[in-house]
This record gives structure tokens, sequence and C-alpha cells, in this order.
């Protein structure tokens, strides 16, 4: 019998506060209810992974938690004060490596863009875009252009730069849904191993669920659009993962059987029960008692 322990209720000291958020798109004759009603918090330090079905507003909702995007109704509060433009302190990576680099500058010029924004002095600037290409494994790579690298070599890049800036919260949306499988198995090691280090709070958007099990510490199911959290649960897994052993203990099968379950659940709609399913069950739960909403 399998067990998964669902998420308690939210927190009282959250670095993030997603607070009955609904979102419409209007314009050109055609009206979408991208996101109804999500609520939720993710603490300092989380590494939270969001999935849900193909066009269920996982990119909409990252873009209003990011302030690139005006809510209809509902917030965004970053330690308490409502987003109403990009924060700093937070930085994104996208799934189009391709189009975050400029490619006709140099990958350490890449990096240090955000810092000249961020109007820091040459040595520290230097010292920080060195820091970051180090991290991702690219220290040799500060001269070369982007499209002189692979597209596993140009996603780090754009990772580089969002630690470059020294970002409180890391939101990442598909960001290795293009490159091949074992360079992705790479960089999901490469993601935790930064957050392990450095202690970032990463929003990490993936459809995959193999993935959302494997990196995250927590993962939010959303259902298909408009949008509700289906789900939140606890990955109980080891903090020290490896794609070897992780991936093939009976653990790991079974959170990922019960995200899938979710999903499909997902798919045929909204749960039932009302926005945010955030209920307190121990461990020791049958899941069949855990997974009402859609099943
Ligand atoms: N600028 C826009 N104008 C109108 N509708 C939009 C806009 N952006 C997104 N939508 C619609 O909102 C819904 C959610 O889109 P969004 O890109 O947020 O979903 P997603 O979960 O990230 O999708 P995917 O998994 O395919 O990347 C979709 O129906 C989409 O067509």
């Amino acid at each position: 019998m399998t067990h998964v322990p669902l998420v308690k209720g939210r927190s009282m000291h959250a670095l993030l506060d997603v607070s009955g958020l609904r979102k419409v798109y209007e314009g050109s004759g055609r009206r979408v209810e991208a996101v109804r009603d999500l609520t939720f918090t993710v603490d300092e330090g989380e590494l939270v992974c969001l999935v849900g079905p193909s066009g269920c507003g996982k990119t909409t909702l990252l873009k209003c938690m990011g302030g690139l995007l005006a809510p209809t109704s509902g917030a965004v509060l970053l330690e308490g004060k409502r987003v109403t433009g990009p924060p700093p302190g937070m930085a994104f990576v996208f799934q189009e490596y391709g189009r975050s680099l400029f490619p006709w500058k140099r990958v350490g010029e890449n990096v240090e863009l955000p810092l000249r924004q961020k109007g820091l002095d040459r040595a520290r600037r230097r010292e920080l875009v060195a820091d970051a290409l180090a991290s991702v494994g690219l220290a040799d790579a500060a001269g070369a252009y982007p499209w002189q690298l692979s597209g596993g070599m140009q996603q780090r890049v754009a990772i580089a730069r969002a630690l470059a800036y020294e970002p409180r919260v890391l939101l990442m949306d598909e960001p290795f849904a293009a490159v091949d499988a074992q360079t992705r198995a790479d960089l999901e090691d490469l993601v935790r191993g930064l957050w392990r280090e450095r202690g970032i709070t990463i929003l990490f958007v993936t459809h995959d669920i193999d993935e959302a099990v494997y990196l995250g510490e927590r993962v939010l199911v959303l259902s298909a659009s408009p949008t509700v959290v289906q789900e939140q649960l606890t990955v109980d897994l080891p903090r020290e993962r490896d794609q070897l052993h992780t991936r093939v203990a009976p653990r790991f099968a079974e959170l990922r059987t019960h995200v899938y379950e979710q999903i499909q659940a997902a798919k045929r709609g909204p749960a039932q029960e009302g926005p945010a399913r955030l209920r307190d069950e121990p461990r020791d739960e049958p899941l069949r008692k855990v997974t009402g909403a859609g099943s």
C-alpha cells in the first residue's frame, strides 16, 4: 500500500504568498480564464516543483509571481509586500535559452549584463561572473559566443546569469524541456546542487512528472485550466539524490505514480472540493484515503 504525505496548511512566515490568484486574458475578441484561483505559499529556501497538464497556466502563474504580468484578481506577496513589477532579488530561467542569450555578446558579457543594471562595480561584476560560470562548470567559456556552445551549455550560461545576480528567488520555467535526456539529467543535478549550496528559494515549473519528483522537496499539482491547486505533496526522498539510485527507489516510483494519478485527475478538471487542498495526512494513511480530488 502506498503512503503519501500531503502538505499541511499555510505557513505563517512564507517568503512567497500566492493568494486567490486569478488571471483572465482578454483581447482580440477572445477571453481565456487561464488561472482561476491559486493559493499556496513557499518558504525561504524551499525547492518547489509545479507540475500540471499542458496549457494549465504554469507560465502565467510564474509571470504573475515574477511581476511580469498583473493578475486579474488576487495577489502575490513577497515577504508580505505585494509584487507589482519584477522585484529585486528574483531571477528567471526560461525554456528558450536560444532567445534569452544575446548571440553577439560573449558568454561572460551575457552573464555580466544584469550586474551592470544592478549598478555593481567592475571588480565585483568580474568576481560574480567568474564564480557563477565556475558553479555551472563553464569556467573556461567566458570568451565564447553562445552559438559556439551546445544547447545544454547555453542553458548553463542562462543559469549562471541568474546565479550571478545573487537572487533570493529563482523562477525556472521548463528550463530543460529543449535539451536531450542526458544533458537534462546533468542539469537537474546541477540545480539540486546549487540549491543545496546556495540556499536559494527555487520554483521550478515542469510538465515532466519524474523531473518534478526527482528535483522537488515539494510538488504542487495544478489542475487543468481554469487552474486551481489540485494537490500538494511532500517529496520524502533523501536530500542527497542521484540519477542512478533515486530513480529506481521504490519510494520514487510510489510518488511518481501518485503524481501521475493526480495529473490524470487534473486533466478531467479542477478539484471538486474547492481550491487548494491543504490537508495534513499522517504518513501511514493509505493512499486511497488521501486522493479524493477528481479520483
Ligand atoms: N498572452 C495571452 N493571451 C491570451 N491567452 C493566453 C496568453 N498567454 C497564455 N494564454 C492562454 O492561457 C492558458 C494558459 O497558458 P500558459 O502558457 O500559462 O500555460 P502552461 O501551463 O505554461 O502551458 P504549457 O504547459 O503548454 O507550456 C492557455 O489557454 C493559453 O492559450
